[in-house]
């Protein structure tokens, strides 16, 4: 069998992982093939591929980032180049697709599996907002890194008995900062699900003052809301691919905190970094199976299906139900950081 892999959306430490194991495996237990598409779609837009075996491979578990590389196309280009991207498949004899991406990706491959193309999906991002998995490999790295920071941050904040915002990723769901918040003692969480009060981050922060503390910590999603009416949040349209451009919520929330409380309050904002860099132990191993399974899964023919991690084990849920919606925290789970808030 030739196996083709592409990774899709914004690279995420576990990818490079997950490309080692479907070559071993598919090279060790197999005798297949496999053939790697550079720049997501596009690489299979531009027939742009190179040749992935196990000399390639080898030393990528740790590496962080995509030796396939990654990019965003146009979801109209991708439809418009349906049958361009079928004879490129042709050309290269792949009998498999398993493409490696987080929901855009994902919802490409699902329809591309409607339209007869042979494809097994592998939901990776550090976001971990897919449907059907318990998690996605680049979380439990980008957890950890947002952790270590916010600990660095306390010692500043108490320093000066300042209020310290840390913004992190999360666009439409608000994991990162619900694990990295109770992970750091955060004395606050805001995430995309719940939109946030100022009068009640005001009067949080004054209380916590008042009871002889001497510094707050707030973790903030990138993609949080003020409640509509309670506060201004600049509008940064949309980006060429539909996704909204963020303007620094919590830059903008810690403006408005200053100003209502009197208090010092300070922004820091993690990006790119919480994306960066070799995966966790957890990562790692979580790709690895995920690049196993999936290799299996293809030579086994259960076309249309995503990988995914239920409780221990690697299963197979169908690509459609998968994007279907995203997974973002359910109020049970936001209900229980009341304890540690404040
Ligand atoms: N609705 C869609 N239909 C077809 N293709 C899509 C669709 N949404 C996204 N895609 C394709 O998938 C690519 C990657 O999607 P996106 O930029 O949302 O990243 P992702 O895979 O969700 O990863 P992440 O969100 O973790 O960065 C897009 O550039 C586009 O080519
Ligand atoms: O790297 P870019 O294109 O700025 O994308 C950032 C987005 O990608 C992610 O890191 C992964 O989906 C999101 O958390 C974030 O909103
Ligand atoms: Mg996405």
């Amino acid at each position: 069998m030739h196996i083709g892999v592409l990774t899709g959306g914004g690279d995420c430490p576990g990818l490079n992982a997950v490309l080692r194991s479907v070559v071993r495996t598919a090279e060790k237990e197999y005798g297949s093939t496999v053939v790697g598409f550079r720049n997501g779609w596009r690489g299979l837009l531009e027939d742009d591929a190179m040749v992935l075996d196990r000399p390639v491979v080898n030393g990528l578990l740790t590496r962080g980032g995509t030796v396939l590389g990654s990019a965003r196309v146009a979801p109209q280009k991708l439809r418009d180049g349906l049958g361009r991207m079928r004879e490129v498949l042709d050309a290269h004899g792949v009998d498999a697709l398993l493409p490696i991406g987080g929901e855009g990706t994902l919802t490409a491959a699902a329809w591309l599996a409607s339209e007869g193309v042979p494809v097994i999906g592998i939901p990776k991002t550090i976001d971990n907002d897919i449907h059907g998995t318990d998690l996605t490999f680049g979380f439990d790295t980008a957890v950890s890194i947002a952790t270590d920071l916010i600990d660095r941050l306390h010692t500043t904040a108490e320093s000066h008995q300042r209020v310290l915002l840390v913004e992190v990723m999360g666009r439409h769901a608000g994991w990162i900062a619900l694990n990295a918040g109770l992970a750091s003692g955060a004395h606050l969480t805001i995430t995309p699900e719940q939109p946030f009060d100022i009068e009640e981050v005001c009067k949080l922060v004054t209380a916590r003052f008042d009871r002889g503390h001497r510094h707050v910590i707030g973790v903030v999603s990138e993609g949080a809301t003020p409640l509509p009416g309670t506060m201004p949040l600049r509008d940064g349209g949309l980006d060429e691919f539909g996704h909204r451009r963020f303007t620094g919520v919590a830059q903008q929330l810690g403006e408005e905190l200053e100003r209502r409380t009197g208090k010092e309050v300070r922004t820091t904002v993690l990006g790119h970094v919480q994306r960066g860099g070799t995966p966790t132990s957890f990562d790692r191993v979580l790709a690895t199976r995920f690049g196993l399974h999936a290799a299996i899964a293809a030579h086994e023919g259960h076309f249309g299906q995503m990988v995914a991690l239920h409780g221990t084990e690697i299963g197979l849920v169908p690509l459609a139900d998968a994007v279907r919606e995203l997974k973002t925290v359910p109020k049970s789970r936001l209900a229980e950081t009341a304890s540690f808030t404040g």
